[in-house]
């Protein structure tokens, strides 16, 4: 079955709707219309959740031969329109078409993977007898549906963190309303697309469209919706943690991404890594490269080979294969970036390359000597722009790259097995990568950063970890 780009309609408790209010979905490169998208409203929110009540009802019913069914056709439909799928995403986003493909394929792992999972969904015996006067009891624990999840996602990934919410929930047996990003909306409704056609009964998943400001709360804050799933910024991340009340939150946040470079590392390797894990997305990816802290002796040779990669970079038209860098995802967020660095140089901080913008593209950029007063050296940048800093040992740089209210994940290059560990042991981060830039992530492994970069964990097993909730069953007999 061919791909239809389903806009126009949002995926209303499994039923395509329209509505006569409607958000208008741009390509960042040129401004071109490419669809609309409805504006939904509070009232459909409320009535979404009214379906989902009855979709929660009928996803716990569901046995686990049928979830896994539905999210490996799903993944298969997505497999067979590859193509539509990467287009989608490059269009209405600012990855390159290759980034998007790349994409694609994550998410249809994503959904095989939480195929997988959904049959280890285990409980365990429980030894009432542990206990003197207990020895006639018997029993154990499973994890059973949470309900009703509320998943709100990002514009820079939008199929595939769409489906690290989706994936998990129907594996676990839930209900799911999603509210994707604004600008991306296309990419979830084409996964929602996916669901349809692999038979997913009605009311278990619905895709709104919206304003997260205008609809986000209605979401967030109704009783009935018993996990909120969001992944964004840290602003809205603690509104909507703020505002959640007494229901779990899985909060994907930012962060400011450190790499250590030891002297004894593989410099090719380094370089090459890092400006990868710096550049992807135009930086829009909350595992981007921000800092990286070279150890002085090798500073000079590193900041050479580094400037002069990114130099090579060919930035242009996303569709384009030959193309390693897009715009961001609008000109007020390149405006944004740009602001962060010109601060940083009036401050004092060294431009060795980029700085410039035309537009929503805003050229790789790298600069060093950055005062740590500036916003660019606390703050999650999001854009294509590094910070290279000289350090004298590992504990300077441990100390400079904890400094800062986010740990998501790190990279150290090293090939002293003891100043890794020290790194490991040390590093304030979700996950830290050795010999790798802090960009490396499966789909199956745990993810998620702790300080202001997030609560919880995603990653299939993970998410259905906090998508279920543990009942105990005890037998007197
Ligand atoms: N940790 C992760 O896994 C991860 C992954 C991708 C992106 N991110 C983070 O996301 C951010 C970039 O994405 P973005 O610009 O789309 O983030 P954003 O916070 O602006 O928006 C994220 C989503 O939240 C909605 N939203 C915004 N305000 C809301 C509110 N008050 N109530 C309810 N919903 C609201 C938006 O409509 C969107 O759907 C960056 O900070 C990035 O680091 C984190
Ligand atoms: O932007 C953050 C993403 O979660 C990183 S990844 O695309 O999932 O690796």
């Amino acid at each position: 079955m061919k791909a239809k780009v389903t806009g126009r309609k949002m995926f209303f408790a499994g039923k395509w709707v329209a509505r006569s209010r409607v958000i208008k979905v741009y390509d960042p490169q040129d401004n071109s219309l490419i669809d609309t998208v409805p504006a939904a409203t509070v009232e459909d929110i409320l009535k979404c959740i009214d379906e989902a009540k009855d979709g929660a009802k009928i996803a716990a019913r569901l046995p686990v031969h049928r979830r896994m069914s539905i999210l490996q056709k799903a993944a298969d439909y997505i497999e067979s329109n590859q193509k539509t799928y990467a287009n989608t995403i490059a269009r209405e986003g600012s990855k390159t078409i290759r980034e998007a493909t790349k994409e694609v394929g994550r998410c249809i792992q994503t959904l095989r993977i939480s195929a997988e999972e959904a049959r280890r969904i285990h409980g365990e015996t429980i030894a009432f007898d542990q206990m003197p006067g207990s020895e006639n009891r018997f029993g154990y624990y499973q994890r059973v549906p949470i309900g009703i999840i509320g998943a709100i996602t990002p514009f820079n990934d939008p199929l595939n963190l769409v489906a690290h919410k989706v994936g998990p929930a129907i594996a676990a047996g839930n209900a799911i309303i999603v509210k994707p990003a604004t600008v991306t909306p296309l990419s979830a409704l084409l996964l929602a697309e996916a669901f349809a056609e692999a038979g997913l009964p009605e009311k278990v998943l619905s895709v709104i469209t919206g304003y997260g400001n205008e609809i986000g709360d209605a979401l967030v804050t109704h009783h009935a919706v018993r996990m909120i799933s969001f992944t964004g910024g840290l602003n809205a991340g603690e509104e909507i943690v703020r505002k959640a009340g007494l229901k779990k939150v899985s909060m994907e946040l930012g962060s400011n991404s450190p790499v250590i470079v030891l002297e004894d590392a593989n410099l090719e390797d380094a370089v090459k890594a890092t400006i990868a894990g710096a550049f992807w997305a135009a930086g829009q990816n909350c595992l981007g490269v921000q800092r990286v802290f070279i150890q002085e002796k090798i500073m000079e040779p590193f900041q050479k080979a580094f400037v002069q990669l990114t130099r090579q970079y060919h930035i242009g038209n996303k569709l384009s294969p030959k193309t390693d860098m897009g715009p961001l995802i609008s000109e007020l967020e390149a405006i944004r970036v740009e602001t962060m660095v010109n601060e940083a140089v009036e401050k004092g901080a060294v431009l060795l390359t980029g700085g410039k913008r035309d537009g929503a593209y805003y050229l790789p950029t790298v600069i060093t000597n950055v005062p740590e007063d500036c916003t660019i050296a606390k703050e999650e940048i999001f854009g294509p722009v590094v910070l290279l800093y000289s350090v004298k040992d590992l504990d300077m740089a441990i100390n400079t790259a904890n400094s800062v209210n986010y740990g998501l994940q790190a990279g150290i290059f090293t090939n002293d097995v003891h100043k890794a560990h020290e790194a490991i042991s040390r590093l304030e981060v979700g996950g830290i990568m050795i010999n790798d830039s802090s960009d490396y992530r499966i789909d199956a492994m745990p993810f998620g950063g702790v300080k202001k970069s997030g609560l919880g964990r995603e990653g299939i097993s993970f998410a259905i970890q906090e998508m279920t909730e543990v009942k105990v069953v005890c037998f007197k007999l």
